[in-house]
């Protein structure tokens, strides 16, 4: 996996929302794998402003999100159908029709996710996934002892990640303990992963995940075994890697690189 280190959390979503930029510019229908939750927050701004300023369109793109509470209503303001249309939907050029979130209310989910699983198969298969990561590792929500092979399914969240998002829900309010999301065999399936994390909260789980064992305990350590992961941290999320300085060596010459093929294409 490539690990990019930048500065600060702007810097984080600029990297990130580049790649989604240059996916979409070259690929315009390309399928779409979105998350939610306060790490993507700042990439989607920055989307919504290249698409306003008619760098990019949406219009023939398709998304599929993450993951998505159960038995909360859609228009609920903690829901992650909620979160899409408020932070991204509402804002660019999507067709509505175009978007999936996965059924946190179906009558029969154990179909519905069979069904969403059809539905990217249908669409060709996602050619960038987006991904945070919790303070435990957990890439959507599939929490730690996850199936590393695992497909869209009911997921119950764990204590920690309940009181993890307690902080969107006001007090005494009945929190979901269950989830709907797409398994990590999905998630590997796509052409190209992106995973942010910023702030010390992630150090431990990025550590985990890139120098840690492949192991359930820590699902997002799957990535290892992704042919194309980009994971984008700023230093404090970067902050328990062994040597950071590996790593920000390998981004400079892979950068420099990147610039003399682009300088010998235009000769
Ligand atoms: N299901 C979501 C994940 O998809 C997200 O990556 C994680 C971290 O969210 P944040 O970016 O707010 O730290 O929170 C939730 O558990």
């Amino acid at each position: 996996m490539k690990v990019v280190i930048k500065e600060d959390a702007a810097g984080v979503a600029r990297y990130g929302a580049d790649l989604f930029r240059d996916q979409l510019q070259r690929k315009p229908d390309s399928v779409l794998g979105l998350a939610t939750g306060s790490t993507p927050f700042s990439l989607y701004r920055l989307l919504i402003e290249s698409n306003q300023r008619g760098e990019i369109s949406f219009a023939r793109a398709t998304s599929f999100n993450l993951d998505e509470y159960m038995d909360l209503p859609p228009e609920h303001p903690q829901s992650y159908w909620h979160f899409m249309q408020k932070h991204l939907f509402a804002h660019i050029d999507i067709d509505p029709a175009r978007t999936h979130v996965p059924p946190g209310n179906a009558v029969d989910p154990i179909s519905a996710c069979n069904d969403y699983e059809r539905a990217i198969q249908a669409a060709g298969g996602i050619d960038i996934q987006l991904l945070g990561i919790g303070r435990n590792g957990h890439i959507g929500f599939n929490e730690p002892t996850s199936c590393l092979t695992s497909r869209t399914r009911v997921k119950t969240l764990t204590r920690e990640t309940i009181d993890d998002n307690a902080r969107f829900f006001a007090a005494g309010e009945p929190q979901p303990h269950l989830s709907i999301t797409m398994g990590i065999g999905t998630i590997m399936e796509a052409r190209l992963v992106v995973l942010l994390a910023t702030g010390e909260s992630k150090a431990s789980a990025i550590k985990a995940m890139v120098e840690g064992p492949v192991s359930a305990w820590c699902p997002a350590s799957a990535l290892q075994m992704h042919p194309a992961t980009v994971v984008i941290v700023d230093r404090a999320a970067a902050g328990a890697l062994s040597d950071p300085d590996f790593f920000l060596h390998i981004e400079a010459e892979n950068q420099a690189l990147l610039a003399r093929l682009k300088a010998r294409s235009h000769a």
